[in-house]
């Protein structure tokens, strides 16, 4: 297992689903803790070395992948994510005391909470603007300010209970009342998390181009060696009009033969596939393994090829013991 960072970055102020997300992390209540006002301000204070690892949100239930995210450790200095934590997640409108939801005009808040509350916003308050903010902690706690050019913020009941000037107009305003949000723990690379059965891979593979059925040999690599997939997301590169890369989550630790073997075949396809690390999985469900993906079989099979360069070598003898013709 990877030390222990004792400085934490997340996407903050003190109040956002992140910062929930950090403090199911058994060291970090104790730890110093620094927030960020962007995905890529916490990412950065790893890269330059001010924190040991931040807490930042990848992928939730109603909405999918938080793109900020999926780009930025896909691309500059490599990353690792070394923990997955998963936080329910419900929402409440909040504004200044006094306020009333037929005044509110223009509503502040994170893009991924705004989409989650669409049908209630149609349904309650159909005219109102929205205007984004970094968080929705800080859309909050931007209504304190004499300037605010909005009128009310979407947040996590914490945030509106501890901050007296702040007063709920509505609560449970989600969509989706099971949402749930992924967020991963990113650190430099270094130690592995140990595999512990229940795991989970994540690559990012640039689409090799001008090659027919790529996405179908990529896809292969998982499907031949029995890897399941939980998530797989295309985003442009960036770089021009048509240049995707996948990034992909997939069942497993690079420590388990057939996930080994997988991305070893993603690298002849795609030579720049990214390794952004192998984890326990937040809610621990076991990989299931087939006999032929076991590290066992991978290990008889790879005996047996060496048996056929070397028929005196050890590997043969152990090949042959292990053939059902023996
Ligand atoms: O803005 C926050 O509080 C965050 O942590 C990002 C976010 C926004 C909406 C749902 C989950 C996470």
């Amino acid at each position: 297992m990877p030390a222990t960072p004792a400085t934490y970055a997340f996407l903050g102020p003190e109040g956002t689903f992140t910062e929930a997300a950090l403090m199911q992390v058994p060291d970090a209540a104790a730890a110093t803790r620094i927030p960020a006002s962007n995905v890529n301000a916490a990412l950065d204070l790893v890269r330059d070395g001010s924190a040991g690892a931040a807490m930042v949100p990848i992928e939730n239930s109603v909405e999918g992948g938080v793109t900020a995210t999926l780009d930025a450790i896909a691309g500059g200095t490599e990353l690792r994510i070394i923990r997955e934590v998963l936080v329910p997640i419900s929402f409440v409108l909040v504004a200044r005391p006094g306020v009333r939801l037929e005044d509110v005009r223009r509503v502040s808040t994170h893009g991924h909470a705004w989409a989650q509350c669409r049908l209630w916003m149609d349904r309650h308050l159909p005219t109102a603007e929205y205007v984004p903010g970094s968080s929705t902690a800080a859309a909050a706690m931007g209504l304190l300010a004499d300037d605010c050019h909005y009128d009310a913020a979407i947040c996590a009941p914490l945030v509106a209970r501890e901050q007296p000037g702040l007063s709920v107009l509505a609560e449970n305003i989600g969509d989706n009342p099971g949402a749930v949000t992924r967020f991963v723990l990113v650190s430099r690379p270094g130690l592995l998390p140990e595999r512990t059965g229940a795991d989970k891979t994540t690559v990012v593979v640039p689409l090799p181009e001008d090659r027919p059925g790529a996405l179908m040999e990529i896809l292969d690599q998982f499907a031949s060696r029995g890897v399941n997939l939980s998530r797989i997301e295309s985003r442009p590169t960036g770089q021009y009009l048509g240049h995707y890369f996948f990034s992909i989550d997939a069942d497993g630790h690079v420590g388990d033969a057939r996930v080994a073997d997988a991305l070893a075949g993603l690298h002849r396809i795609s030579p720049n596939t990214r390794f952004l690390g192998s984890y326990p999985r937040a809610d621990g469900q076991e990989t299931a393994e087939e006999a032929h993906t076991s590290d066992a079989a991978f290990a008889a099979a790879r005996a047996w090829v060496e048996s056929l360069l070397d028929p005196a070598s050890e590997a043969a003898e152990s090949a042959s013991a292990a053939s059902p013709t023996a």
